[in-house]
């Protein structure tokens, strides 16, 4: 636990330069649509909307730096808003540049929020949640929800997988983004998992992971199932189901 003070600046790494692979994979992730408006300007917005985030350091695939820069240019001043190359090798890798770019650009941040434009219906009052957790004294805070279905661990024999156990349910959690951390303790195990963000396989799932490997104590606040990530194309359809049913009602 760490003393941050309620006025302390925050910034938050938007993640943005995936491929979409498991989508189907034609151009950026970032700029699908969902109801006629980008992940990435729908995610950017919710950040803004929230009201605690003082600069969000967007990662853009190296070739669509400009292109992203335009996509979020009516939401807010040049000066708070960054876009960066993120890194084809991971999802950490890409972080790590986006952190950077977030700390050149905010060199009096105290808490950065890690999240991803793949999560663009995260409703803002998680946002608020995380960053008042971690303003509250945790070093490193994720949202989680309970497991629906329950999870086998398989390990691979001979080309079939079989079933080596199955956890508690009751003790796992679905874990989403924003994630927040004091800016000390992301730096920290940004600079611990440095060794293996260049290699997809050994990369961190999350920066949370890269908290724990060093030692690191993570809080969990309630998730929101909002949050959810477009990853494959159901996802997507049920983004857009929500999406115009959120329309409908404002
Ligand atoms: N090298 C990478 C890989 C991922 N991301 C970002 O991290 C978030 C979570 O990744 P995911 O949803 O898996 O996106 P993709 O990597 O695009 O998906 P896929 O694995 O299907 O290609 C996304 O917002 C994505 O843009 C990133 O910035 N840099
Ligand atoms: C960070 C994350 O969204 C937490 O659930 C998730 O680990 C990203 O995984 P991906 O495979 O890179 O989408």
């Amino acid at each position: 636990m760490s003393d941050t003070p309620s006025h302390s600046t925050a910034v938050a790494v938007l993640t943005a330069a995936g491929s979409g692979t498991r989508l189907g994979g034609r151009g950026p992730k970032a700029l699908v649509e969902i109801c006629g408006e980008s992940l990435l300007h729908r995610a950017t917005r919710g950040l803004l909307a929230a009201g605690v985030i003082d600069h969000i350091s967007i990662t853009a695939p190296a070739t669509a730096v400009e292109r992203f820069t335009a996509e979020v240019a009516d939401l807010a001043d040049p000066g708070r808003i960054g876009v960066v190359a993120g890194s084809p090798a991971s999802r950490q890798a890409s972080v790590a540049r986006g952190l950077a770019a977030a700390l050149r650009a905010r060199p009096d941040a105290e808490i950065v929020l890690v999240h991803d434009a793949a999560r663009a219906l995260t409703p803002p009052d998680l946002v608020r949640r995380i960053v008042a957790a971690v303003r509250s004294g945790h070093d490193a805070v994720v949202p989680g929800l309970p497991v629906v279905d329950t999870v086998k661990e398989v390990a691979v024999e001979e080309a079939i997988e079989r079933v080596v156990g199955t956890p508690d349910r009751e003790r796992l959690r679905a874990v989403q983004t924003p994630q927040g951390f004091s800016r000390a303790t992301l730096e920290a195990a940004h600079r611990f998992g440095a060794g293996s963000a260049d290699d997809e396989a050994r990369s961190a799932r999350d920066d949370a992971a890269l908290v724990e490997a060093m030692g690191g104590q993570v809080a969990v606040v309630a998730g929101d199932p909002l949050a959810l990530k477009v990853t494959t194309p159901l996802d997507l359809a049920l983004a857009e189901i929500l999406a115009r049913g959120e329309r409908e009602q404002s």
